[in-house]
C-alpha cells in the first residue's frame, strides 16, 4: 500500500487493534456513473491475497459493487483501500475485481481528486472522463491463461507415475523460462490438447489468465536530423528553461514568442535535457496541429514518440497508453487529453499555442488542460512551459504578477521580418462600389501580384457554408432551426439549408414560408461562396477549401496541407483551421475576408479572440525569403484589437484589453463560473434556474450574479436555454457560491443544468 493510501485514512489504526472485528480491508468506490459521492465496501479475503494479483482490490482498479436497497450491480472505481474501523456499519462486499493491475496511478488518481473539487464534477465521472475508452476497454488484447508447474510439483517430477504423452508435457512445461499459453505449449510438447486436459484435471499445472496484445506495435522508422544552431535570443529561453529543470521545483514560464520564431526547436532542446536524465515529457498542441508536420519535428528528433489524439482508434489508443506506462517513451505528443498520459518519470509538460480554446474540455469533466497541468506540474515539482505567440490573457496576467516567468522571442528565426499588414475599410464608398462579392479591389489585386510571381495565397473566412442567412425583403422573415435559435446556413453543394448546432437539414426554401414573397434572398458570405467567387476571379488558379464540411475524410486534412506545400495548390482558403501553426514559406500574401465576424460575439473574450485569429493567420505568410503580406478586410478599422493584431503589438493589445477586464472584474482578474439550465419548458426553465441564481446569492456573499439570462442560443435541439455567471474575487469565493450545486437538486422533469468552471464557450 502506498503512503498516500495510507495517510488518507486518518483513523489508520494502531496494529494491535487490527483483531478487532470492528476493523475491516475496506474499499472506497466512487461511480463511473449513477449517484455521486464515495461509498464504503468491505473487500472479501479473495480480493485482498497480495499473493493473488490479478484479482486485488487496490485503489486504481474498477470493481464491481452492490448498489441500493436492489444490490443492483454497478461498476465503480476504487480509489482508495485501508484497514480500517468499520465505525459499527453493515458493510456489503465487493462482488468483483474487474482489473488485472491498477488503471489508475496513485498520480492520477490525485489529479482526478482536484479536478472533481475544482471544477465540481463527480469524482467517478472524472476518471471515466480521463481514462480513454479504449484504456478502459482493454482494446487490442485478448485474455489468455497461461501455464507453469507448480514448485510442489517439480519437486517431485521424477517420482510421478504419467503416461509418457503427460510426462513428456509436463517436462516441457517445467522446462520453459516463462509460463505457457496453450497453443505455445501444445506446439512445443507436439501433443494435442488430450494430455494437457489430462495434467490439469490432476492438478499438476498450475494457470493464470492474462492479457496479451493480439497484434505488437510497430513503428515507422523516420530519419534523423541534426539539433538546428539556436540564435541568441532562443538560446537564452532555453537558458531559462533548463535553469527551471535544474532547480527540480514547480516553475511556470510563459514563451512568448512572435509567429515563426522558433519555439519549437526550444522546446525540443529543452526536453533533450529532460530525456537525457532518463525523464518523459508531454507536449500538448491543440487537435488541429496534430499533423504529420508536427509530429514529424518530434520524430526527427527522438527515438520513441507516442502520439494521443481523438481520431485514433481504441486499439492504437491503449497501445500508445500501455507504451507511454511502461516507460519506453520520451516524449507524448497529443491534444488536450494528453495531459493525463501515465509517464511514469515526468520531467516537463509544454502547451503549444496555450491561448487555443481547444484545451477546455466542452463536455463533463470541463477541464482546462493547462489547469490541470499547472497541477500536474506541481505534484511532480517540475517545469511547465507554455508557448505562444499571443499568450492567453490569464497567462499573461499570470506573468505579469510574477506568477509566471516571462521568456521572450521578439524577433523570427534568420532575421525574417514580420508581415507588413493593412486594413481594407470595408466601409470605404469605392470598395462598395466595386462589387458585391467578398474581395476588395485591394485584395483582388494583391493575389493577382502574388499569384503571378508564384507566390501562393491564404484567405481566411471564420464562416463555413455557402450563404449564412435566409431572408425575406418584404415581411423581414429570417429562416431559423425549429429545434434552435439559430439561422439556417445555406450550402449549395449539397442544395440544403442546415442547423450548424443541431444538423438539421432542411431543402432550401424557394418562397418566404411566413408571407410567401418569391423574392426570398441568401444573404451573407460563407466559404463556400468565396470558393465560388475566387474561382471565378482567379480561373486559372488552383483554389482549396478547407473546412468542416470539406475535411470530414480522415486524413484529408493532412492531405489537404501537403497538397498546399507541395505548391500543387494556389490559393488555400477556409475557417479558422487554416490559420494555426502552418509554417510555409511560399505563402506570400494573407488575406482576412472579414475580421469583424468575431469581432461582436456577444463574449467577454471576442476581442481577444480577433486579436488572436488575426494575428496568428498573419504569421503564416513572410516565412521565406520572398517575404509576405497580409490584408485585412474590415467594418472596424480602429479597433484597438484589430489595431493591435496589425502592428504584431501584443503588449498594445493586453494594455488595451485588461483594464476593461479589470473594471468589470472579469477573468482574469476576477474567476468566472457559468450554470446553464436547460428544459423542454421555458417558463419551468426559467424558474428553475431563477431558483438557483437566488441559492447561489444567497451562498457567495462578495460574489457577483448575474442572471439568470436567455444563453445567446436561447434554443437548442428543442431545449429551452438560461445561464448565470457568477463572478467572485478568487477561487475560494467561487466555490463558495457554487455549493449550492454540489448538493442534490430536485428538478422538474426534463430540466438539466451544469455548471463550467472558468468558461470558454459563452453561448
Ligand atoms: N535557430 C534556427 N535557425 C534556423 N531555422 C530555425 C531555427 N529555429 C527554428 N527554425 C525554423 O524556423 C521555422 C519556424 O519555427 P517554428 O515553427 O518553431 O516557429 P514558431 O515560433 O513555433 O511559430 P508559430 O508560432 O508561427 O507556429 C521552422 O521552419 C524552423 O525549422
Ligand atoms: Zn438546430
Amino acid at each position: 500500500m502506498s503512503d498516500r493510501q495510507q495517510n488518507l485514512f486518518d483513523t489508520q489504526p494502531p496494529q494491535w487493534e487490527l483483531d478487532d472485528a470492528e476493523h475491516r480491508r475496506i474499499a472506497r468506490v466512487v461511480l463511473s456513473s449513477g449517484p455521486a459521492g464515495e461509498f464504503d465496501y468491505f473487500v472479501p479475503e479473495e480480493f485482498a491475497d497480495e499473493r493473488k494479483p490479478e484479482v486485488l482490490a487496490q485503489a486504481g482498479r474498477r470493481v464491481r459493487v452492490p448498489l441500493g436497497r436492489g444490490n443492483r450491480p454497478v461498476v465503480g472505481y476504487c480509489v482508495e483501500v485501508a484497514v480500517t474501523s468499520t465505525g459499527g456499519r453493515k458493510l456489503k462486499p465487493v462482488s468483483a475485481v474487474l482489473d488485472t493491475a491498477p488503471l489508475l496511478s496513485p498520480r492520477m488518481l490525485e489529479i482526478g481528486q482536484w479536478i472533481a473539487e475544482y471544477y465540481l464534477a463527480p469524482l467517478g465521472q472524472v476518471l471515466e472522463g480521463i481514462l480513454p475508452a479504449g484504456v478502459r476497454g482493454k482494446a487490442g488484447t485478448r485474455e489468455t491463461t497461461l501455464f507453469s508447474v507448480p514448485t510442489r510439483v517439480a519437486a517431485r517430477m521424477t517420482r510421478l507415475d504419467l503416461p509418457e504423452k503427460q510426462a513428456h508435457a509436463l517436462k516441457i512445461l517445467a522446462a520453459s523460462s516463462k509460463p505457457l499459453a496453450l497453443k505455445q505449449w501444445m506446439a512445443r510438447a507436439e501433443c494435442t490438447s488430450g494430455p494437457i486436459s489430462a495434467l490439469r484435471k490432476k492438478e499438476l499445472v498450475e494457470s493464470r489468465v492474462e492479457r496479451i496484445d493480439t497484434d505488437p506495435l510497430l513503428e515507422q522508422p523516420v530519419a534523423r536530423r541534426e539539433a538546428l544552431e539556436l540564435n541568441p535570443a532562443q538560446a537564452a529561453a532555453l537558458e531559462t528553461i533548463t535553469t527551471a529543470l535544474d532547480r527540480r521545483e514547480q516553475s511556470t514560464l510563459l514563451l512568448h514568442g512572435v509567429t515563426g520564431s522558433g519555439k519549437t526547436e526550444v522546446y525540443i532542446q529543452a526536453i533533450e535535457k529532460v530525456v537525457s536524465f532518463g525523464r518523459q515529457a508531454i507536449v500538448l498542441v491543440p487537435e488541429i496541429s496534430l499533423t504529420p508536420q508536427t509530429v514529424g519535428r518530434f520524430r526527427e528528433r527522438f527515438d520513441h514518440v507516442a502520439v494521443l489524439h481523438s481520431h485514433q482508434s481504441d486499439v492504437e489508443r491503449h497501445r500508445q497508453w500501455k507504451r507511454i506506462a511502461s516507460g519506453d517513451v520520451q516524449v507524448v505528443v497529443g491534444a488536450r487529453s494528453a495531459i493525463f498520459a501515465p509517464t511514469p518519470h515526468l520531467g516537463l509538460v509544454v502547451i503549444d499555442e496555450e491561448h487555443e480554446t481547444s484545451f477546455k474540455q466542452d463536455t463533463a469533466p470541463r477541464y482546462h488542460a493547462r489547469e490541470v497541468a499547472l497541477q500536474r506540474t506541481r505534484m511532480d515539482q517540475i517545469p511547465l512551459v507554455l508557448g505562444s505567440a499571443t499568450p492567453s490573457l490569464e497567462s499573461w496576467h499570470a506573468a505579469g504578477r510574477g506568477d509566471y516567468q516571462l521568456i521572450s522571442l521578439p524577433d523570427r528565426v534568420s532575421n525574417l521580418p514580420l508581415p507588413v499588414v493593412r486594413a481594407v475599410d470595408l466601409r470605404d464608398q469605392e470598395h462598395r462600389k466595386w462589387n458585391r462579392g467578398a474581395i476588395s479591389r485591394p485584395l483582388h489585386q494583391a493575389m493577382t501580384a502574388a499569384l503571378a510571381d508564384g507566390g501562393q495565397v491564404i484567405l481566411l473566412l471564420n464562416r463555413r457554408g455557402y450563404s449564412t442567412h435566409v431572408q425575406c425583403p418584404a415581411c423581414g422573415f429570417v429562416l431559423k432551426c425549429d429545434s434552435c435559435d439559430v439561422s439556417m446556413v445555406f450550402h449549395r453543394q449539397a442544395n440544403h439549408v442546415v442547423c450548424h448546432w443541431c444538423d438539421r437539414v432542411e431543402p432550401p426554401p424557394t418562397h418566404c414560408p411566413d408571407c410567401k414573397d418569391a423574392n426570398i434572398r441568401y444573404g451573407g458570405f460563407g466559404t463556400q461562396k468565396l470558393e465560388a467567387e475566387v474561382r471565378a476571379r482567379f480561373p486559372d488558379a488552383r483554389v482549396l477549401r478547407m473546412d468542416t464540411d470539406s475535411m470530414r475524410r480522415p486524413g484529408s486534412h493532412e492531405q489537404a496541407l501537403d497538397s498546399f506545400r507541395n505548391g500543387e495548390v494556389d490559393v488555400l482558403l477556409g475557417t479558422q483551421m487554416i490559420a494555426k501553426g502552418l509554417d510555409f514559406p511560399n505563402v506570400t500574401l494573407v488575406g482576412v475576408v472579414n475580421a469583424d465576424t468575431s469581432l461582436h460575439f456577444p463574449d467577454f473574450r471576442a476581442s481577444e479572440r480577433t486579436f488572436h485569429l488575426v494575428t496568428q493567420v498573419a504569421g503564416r505568410t513572410g516565412r521565406g525569403s520572398q517575404g509576405g503580406r497580409v490584408l485585412v478586410q474590415t467594418l472596424s478599422p480602429d479597433h484597438p484589437a484589430l489595431v493591435a493584431a496589425m502592428q504584431h503589438n501584443y503588449q498594445a493589445f493586453a494594455a488595451s484589453e485588461l483594464p476593461e477586464r479589470e473594471m468589470l472584474n472579469y477573468p482574469p482578474f476576477g474567476r468566472m463560473a457559468r450554470v446553464v439550465i436547460r428544459g423542454p419548458n421555458d417558463q419551468v426553465t426559467l424558474a428553475v434556474a431563477d431558483e438557483l441564481a437566488g441559492k447561489i446569492r444567497t451562498a457567495g456573499a462578495g460574489t457577483r450574479v448575474m442572471g439568470p439570462a436567455p444563453c445567446t442560443i436561447a434554443k437548442l435541439r428543442e431545449l429551452f436555454r438560461y445561464h448565470i455567471l457568477v463572478i467572485a474575487p478568487d477561487v475560494a469565493a467561487l466555490h463558495k457560491a457554487a455549493a449550492p450545486l454540489a448538493g442534490k437538486l430536485k428538478l422538474p422533469e426534463g430540466v438539466q443544468w451544469i455548471v463550467d468552471i472558468d468558461p470558454v464557450d459563452m453561448m
